[in-house]
């Protein structure tokens, strides 16, 4: 019997499409199968007013192919020069769906980031009146604090104070990765949110260390020990309504990431579905799969479900390939190591 599984058009939370010869190759990845996506604004430079999130906008919908249909979600780069009144408008707008809030140096495109999180405290007043969401690169910067526990720690030291002084501020944990993001998001209120990304519900950092690096398993948050991803796979397959996919989708030229300082970031979306289908597969919890990749994030973010739909398929293995050409570079398509058979339709 042929197993599939038609739900509503999926959406993707947090993705990079970067700009130019790259946003070309890896926007119809994204478009083909997510009918909207979150936009992450660490071009550079970043994409910090309403102008600039405009401008963005109509470069994306100009290089999406005729054929097909989706709507960017623009978001603003939060800088410690970020003018709240700015915000204010660009929401009031409609153009952008979140502010997204970068800890200076903690990950690609990050220097423009916040340094000192008081001088923010206008910005998320008014996104907390305005209920427009932040959505945060969770981890701390210091030298002091090791790269496995950077997230563990923000939440203790930044996140939590902020969201205290904040009474209403709405949050979504970008790409959480440990037990500790899990269970402060399952017991916070409805005010708070995770995205969870394919690689860090497939992969445990052995994947990316254990008999020679692998630069394509690269990405920030680090992957964690494999008691983590599986608190992550548990939270995702559980039916809580508060977290959804953000692929993280992120890519650079291969040759930046086989280099001798690897850029951080994985290029998931060809597979992305098929990867949180083989997730969800693997726990039994087919049934929670929709909720995860198409209802609960619309849900946070008060926007409607899609009214199309999508098919998976479960057969041979997916045939996928190993790079795309974006203009003079190729981009490397993440491989998960392990065979995937949900195939995506129309
Ligand atoms: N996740 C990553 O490792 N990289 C992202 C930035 C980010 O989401 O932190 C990128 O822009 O390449
Ligand atoms: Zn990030
Ligand atoms: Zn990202």
């Amino acid at each position: 019997m042929t197993q599939s599984l038609t739900i509503r058009r999926p959406d993707d939370w947090h993705l990079h499409l970067r700009d130019g010869a790259m946003m070309e190759t890896v926007l119809p990845e994204t478009a083909r199968h997510f009918g909207r996506a979150i936009i992450m604004p660490n071009l550079v430079p970043p994409v910090v007013t309403g102008a600039d999130a405009a401008a963005y906008r109509d470069r994306i919908l100009a290089a999406l192919p005729a054929d097909m249909t989706f709507e960017p979600l623009m978001t603003l780069y939060m800088t410690e020069e970020t003018d709240p009144e700015d915000v204010r408008r660009a929401a009031a707008s409609g153009l952008v769906k979140a502010v997204k809030l970068y800890p200076a140096g903690a990950t690609t495109n990050s220097s423009s980031g916040v340094r000192d999180f008081d001088r923010i405290r206008g910005v998320l007043e008014v996104m907390a009146e305005i209920g427009l969401p932040l959505c945060v690169h969770g981890e701390v910067t210091d030298a002091e604090i090791d790269i496995f526990d950077r997230e563990a720690v923000f939440i203790d030291r930044v996140l939590d104070p902020i969201r205290r002084k904040t009474p209403g501020l709405r949050v979504v944990m970008e790409h959480i990765t440990t037990a500790q993001a899990a269970d402060y998001v399952k017991g916070g209120d409805e005010s708070l949110a995770a995205t969870i990304t394919v690689q860090h519900l497939m992969l445990e950092r052995n994947d990316m260390l254990v008999g020679g690096m692998r630069p394509h398993y690269y990405c920030l948050p680090i992957l964690k020990r494999r008691d983590h991803r599986d608190a992550l796979v548990a939270l995702a397959t559980s039916g809580f309504e508060r977290t959804f996919l953000g692929t993280d989708s992120a890519p650079h030229p291969t040759h930046r990431k086989e280099a001798e300082c690897c850029a951080a970031g994985a290029f998931t979306a060809p597979i992305a579905l098929s990867c949180i289908a083989e997730v969800f597969e693997a726990q039994g919890a087919l049934d929670k799969f929709e909720a995860f990749v198409s209802l609960n994030g619309p849900a946070f973010y008060g926007l409607p479900v899609s009214d199309e739909t999508r098919t998976l398929t479960k057969g041979d293995t997916v045939d996928f390939p190993a790079t795309l050409d974006a203009g003079d570079d190729t981009v490397t398509v993440f491989d998960p190591g392990v065979p995937l058979h949900w195939h995506v339709s129309a």
